[in-house]
């Protein structure tokens, strides 16, 4: 959209207690567009200023911005709920399809903790550009009263552009972030300590790693992603990227999905699919770890449902690690929506802990770093409460407006994994450089960085060796 009209004047940014009480006039509208030749990872190319939610492909991408809503603290999820709620009833639109994804719709990223520096958004873009199993659309937002630019005029501007500058092969790899991997593996050993005090079952503790600049466009790291990892959830929104293989809610009509995932086997050279898929069903401590994860979803759930099913747990295959999955399907019971059912869910055990209070003090005081958006709920809300929302796992901040809300120029990669009693610690280290992957290599970085030389994870008793 460079130079276009509608990304030349971006609209307000507005905290949510501000757009609840004094919400713009915004106009919606939806136009059916042709399908064919259409591929929205090749819209991206290029481009920094997107959003997008991508899965096989499809989904929705966006350009501009006519609304940023912004909001902070432990009320974030819920102030940004009413602040949409605002947004809509002083809305106009018109939407021919009524489809998920049509008509109003913002892109959201919800920082994991309350107490993070940096904002939780929800981001309504100028143009969102939907394509679904159905056919593809095409919408605009401008202030009331306003003309709606033409989607020809729009389509004929955002034709494929070549990819963006790419990475030099001599740029330096990813450097320490918050801790050093000695300082982490120790900070595994505290958290188990505080465990066999009582203090918790499970912990889920995270590490980041800094890319220095220059990057990759946005788009160009999202087209990649999208292309190594398409059965994940391609997400970019406020500067937040990544690549996430866990659904936390698919809220369509009343109906609700969610997908939890933990317990993880890294791949590795030579070991068959199969016999990893093995081991990892088999092992103690991943299906314990696993049971924890599953039990927090469908608590936090039923309550807000008026049916609420786990399946049995089976083994999810990505191209750098496998995990332990539960698919939950239930009913919401009365109009509850996607944000409000995401204010129960978070955090759940998967990227927190149990009991849910006790793990997330002790990440808070051992984990060393202000996780941002990671491991938060990102995706998309429509005007009726409807959308998807992932975990942002196998992702990264990127800068925005030169640095992040912690004060990094770099790119903050981001890896965690759930801390057992007998968890081994190098082994735990190994697992957030395989969750690292898709990511680093999406920017093209070497995926191993040179202070990795203690991890020799393929070899470790925990985990299968290589036949
Ligand atoms: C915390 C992450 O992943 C989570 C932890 C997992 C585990 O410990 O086995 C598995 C999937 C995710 O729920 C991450 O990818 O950073």
């Amino acid at each position: 959209m460079t130079g276009h009209p509608i990304a030349a004047h971006p609209g307000p940014t507005l905290t949510a207690a501000h757009c609840q009480a004094a919400p713009p006039a915004l106009s919606f509208t939806t136009t059916p567009i042709r399908e064919q030749g259409l591929s929205l990872p090749a819209l991206l190319a290029g481009r920094d200023d997107v959003v997008s939610w991508l899965h096989q492909g499809r989904g929705l991408i966006g350009m501009g911005h006519a609304l940023t809503i912004e909001a902070r603290g432990p009320e974030r999820i819920e102030e940004l709920r009413s602040a949409w709620r605002a947004t809509i009833g002083a809305a106009w639109w018109r939407d021919p399809l009524v489809r998920p994804g049509t008509g109003p719709v913002a892109m959201g990223t919800i920082t994991f903790s309350p107490a993070s520096r940096e904002r939780s958004a929800l981001i309504v873009p100028s143009v969102l550009i939907g394509h679904d199993t159905h056919g593809a659309w095409l919408t605009t937002v401008v202030p009331a009263g306003q003309p709606h630019p033409s989607p020809e005029a729009i389509m004929a501007a955002l034709h494929p552009q070549q990819p963006g500058p790419q990475p030099r092969a001599d740029s330096p790899g990813p450097q320490p972030g918050s801790l050093s991997e000695q300082d982490w593996c120790r900070a595994v050993l505290t958290v188990q300590e505080r465990m066999r005090a009582g203090q918790a079952d499970k912990v889920v503790l995270a590490r980041d790693v800094v890319l220095p600049g220059p990057h990759p466009a946005t788009g160009d790291l999202l087209a990649r992603l999208a292309h190594s990892y398409p059965t994940c959830w391609t997400f970019a929104v406020d500067g937040m990227v990544g690549a996430s293989p866990e659904m936390l809610l698919n809220l369509e009509g009343r109906r609700l999905f969610s997908r939890v995932l933990a317990g993880t086997a890294r791949r590795n050279q030579g070991t068959p699919t199969q016999d990893l898929a093995h081991w990892l069903a088999g092992s103690a401590k991943n299906t314990r770890e696993h049971a924890l994860a599953r039990a927090s979803a469908l608590e936090a759930l039923e309550p807000l449902c008026s049916v609420v099913e786990g399946g049995e747990p089976f083994v999810l295959e990505l191209p750098n690690v496998l995990h332990l999955a539960t698919d939950i399907t239930g009913v919401v019971a009365g109009d509850t929506g996607a944000l409000s059912l995401l204010g129960a869910l978070h955090p759940t055990a998967a990227v927190g802990g149990t009991p849910t209070a006790a793990a997330t003090a002790i990440i808070e005081q051992v984990e060393g770093m202000d996780r941002g958006r990671y491991a938060g709920p990102v995706g998309w809300v429509d005007w009726h409460g409807e959308g998807q929302w992932c975990i942002a796992l196998r992702s990264a901040q990127l800068p925005q407006g030169g640095s992040t809300a912690s004060g990094e120029t770099g790119i903050r990669v981001f890896g965690g994994c759930g801390i057992m009693p007998d968890s081994d610690p190098v082994d735990e280290l190994a697992e957030t450089q395989a969750k690292m992957r898709p990511i680093l290599e999406a920017l093209a970085a070497p995926t191993h960085s040179a202070h990795a030389a203690h991890a020799t994870p393929s070899a470790h008793a925990t985990h299968p060796a290589p036949r």
